[in-house]
Parts: structure tokens; C-alpha cells; sequence
């Protein structure tokens, strides 16, 4: 299998990285089934880089339906240590506009129908979510963004992940607007979470489409309103991600962050009370602490 330490998941509208060479499709199958599509790796700007679209190509796949697991799974089997999603928003702030790009730096979770956590069976792990975004991953992606000089970037703020795939009322948008909340999508959760069991430096690259739906003046989210601004969007986050892969560290040892620990001691489960049956399940993320 070919292997990439930097993955990237596309969401809304970036179904294929434009620009990557030496493409190799590969189907990857997990203890958790296929992932969404199949994992293109090849290379950009010359750095190897694994792509996988997260509602697969033709945008097939509802924020509900989309196999989480089996996508972190399938990008860890292929080496890769950094993920950077890009996601499509909402705004819940006025200062943050169509076409803005914000690095969220918490998350609010507000789904319903979704599993998250890798891990069951006999085997129980709390991780610390404290921070649900990898530092040094965001830090990189935000300066990085900021170099493009024509696109306002907005530092931090929190993502609220609804269950969709309607849309909010007007009750829940300002509700959420009250609690403090930035941004709104679909998808960040459980794919941060995963991320963070399978010690991967996970950091999202948002992309405000509309205002949701609690603007007066300003026309109520839809996919046509959405399709509309992504397409300006995405040619942003490609342009970012061109100049970001090159900068990433090719190991982890030298980084600040602990998202490569972060499995160290979240594994409360008495070691000798695991079946073998489950080890061997799990040998691609705790094999190290077992
Ligand atoms: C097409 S609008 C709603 C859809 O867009 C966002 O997806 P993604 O995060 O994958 O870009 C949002 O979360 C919804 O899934
Ligand atoms: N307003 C919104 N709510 C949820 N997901 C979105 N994706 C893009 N805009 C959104």
C-alpha cells in the first residue's frame, strides 16, 4: 500500500484535490467497513498526501450516514499523522461572512444518531477533548491561510455540529448564537473525536457559506445558497493547502502537542482482563500501550 503522513478529508464541494500528481486510488477495508470512497494518494507540491472525500465522490453520503470510523481508520493504516478537514459553515456571527474562512479552535456538540468512540468490547478509553483541535496543526493552517492576503481568515471560534441534514430552525440558530457558538455544519463530530483516539493531529479548515438562518437582512441558508459560495471557497482551500503540506513536520518528535499521546493513559481497561480477540482488533492504535 502507498503511504502519506498527511491526509486530507474533503467535505461539501471538494470531491478531488486539483493539482496532485502520481495519483494511486486505493480501496481501503477496516474492522469497521469501507470508508467513504476510495483513499487517493499521491502527491502535492511534491509531499505525499492521502485524500479521501468525506461524502464520497457525487455527494452521496448524508452528515449521518458517513462510515467516520472507517474513514480515521482507513487514513491511520496509510501512515497518516495529520488531518486537515475542510467543511463547509454557517456563520452565527455577523462579523464572519460568506466566502470568510475560520480555524475553529473548540467544538459543540449537538448530534444525536452518531457512535463516538473506536472503541468497545471489552476494551474503554476516555481521552481528554479538553483542546479538540491539534495546535500545532491549526496554528500552521491559520498563517498559512493568511499568507493567501485576499481572504479574511478568522482565528478560533467554536463549531457547533448539528445531526442535520435539515437545516436549523430559527429557534436553535439564535439559541445557539446566545450560547456563544460561531460557526455551524454538520460534520466536525464524531471525525474530531475519532481523530483524537487515533492520535492524530486533526485541525478544520471552515469554509462560511451563509448565515444560517437568524440574519434579518441576509437570505436563510440552502444548499443552492451554499453551492453558490463554495465554489470560491474550495479554490481558497486549495490554494492554502498547496502551500500548507510542504510545512508540516515530516514526524511528530519535534512538535509542542501531545496528539500523538494521546492514548497514553485514557485506556482505563485492565490489561489482563482485554480479550486477545479485541488486542488483535485494535493493534493499529494501542499497540504501543499493550
Ligand atoms: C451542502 S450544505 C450542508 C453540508 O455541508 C457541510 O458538509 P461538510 O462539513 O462535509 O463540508 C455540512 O456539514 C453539511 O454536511
Ligand atoms: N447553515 C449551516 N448549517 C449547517 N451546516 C451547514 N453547512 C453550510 N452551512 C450550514
Amino acid at each position: 500500500m502507498p503511504q502519506a503522513t498527511i491526509g486530507v478529508i474533503g467535505g461539501s464541494g471538494l470531491y478531488r484535490m486539483e493539482g496532485m500528481t502520481d495519483l494511486e486510488e486505493v480501496a481501503v477495508e477496516t474492522p469497521f467497513g469501507a470508508p467513504s470512497d476510495v483513499i487517493t494518494i499521491g502527491k502535492l507540491e511534491g509531499v505525499p498526501v492521502a485524500f479521501l472525500p468525506r461524502h464520497g465522490r457525487g455527494h452521496r453520503l448524508s452528515p449521518t450516514e458517513i462510515p467516520v470510523r472507517a474513514n480515521i481508520w482507513a487514513l491511520k493504516s496509510l501512515g497518516v499523522q495529520w488531518v486537515i478537514s475542510v467543511s463547509a459553515v454557517g456563520s452565527l456571527r455577523e462579523h464572519i461572512a460568506p466566502r470568510d474562512l475560520v480555524v475553529p479552535d473548540q467544538l459543540f456538540d449537538r448530534t444525536k444518531s452518531r457512535v463516538n468512540s473506536f472503541f468497545e468490547g471489552g476494551l474503554v478509553v476516555h481521552c481528554t477533548f479538553a483542546e479538540p483541535f491539534c495546535p500545532t496543526l491549526s496554528r500552521l493552517l491559520l498563517e498559512t491561510a493568511r499568507e493567501l492576503g485576499d481572504v479574511r481568515v478568522h482565528e478560533g471560534g467554536t463549531y457547533v455540529c448539528i445531526e442535520g441534514p435539515l437545516f436549523s430552525t430559527k429557534a436553535e440558530s439564535l439559541a445557539y448564537r446566545s450560547w456563544g457558538m460561531d460557526i455551524i455544519g454538520m460534520t466536525a463530530l464524531p471525525e474530531a473525536k475519532l481523530a483524537r483516539e487515533a492520535e492524530l493531529c486533526y485541525a478544520t479548515l471552515a469554509c462560511v457559506t451563509d448565515y444560517d438562518c437568524w440574519h434579518e437582512s441576509e437570505e436563510s441558508v440552502s444548499v443552492e445558497l451554499v453551492v453558490q459560495n463554495l465554489n470560491a471557497n474550495v479554490t481558497n482551500a486549495q490554494r492554502i493547502l498547496r502551500r500548507l503540506v510542504s510545512k508540516i513536520p515530516a514526524d511528530r518528535s519535534t512538535v509542542s502537542c501531545d496528539c500523538s499521546q494521546a492514548l497514553a493513559s485514557a485506556i482505563i481497561t485492565d490489561r489482563a482482563v482485554i480479550p486477545e480477540a479485541v488486542r488483535e482488533k485494535y493493534r493499529l492504535l494501542i499497540e504501543k500501550y499493550l
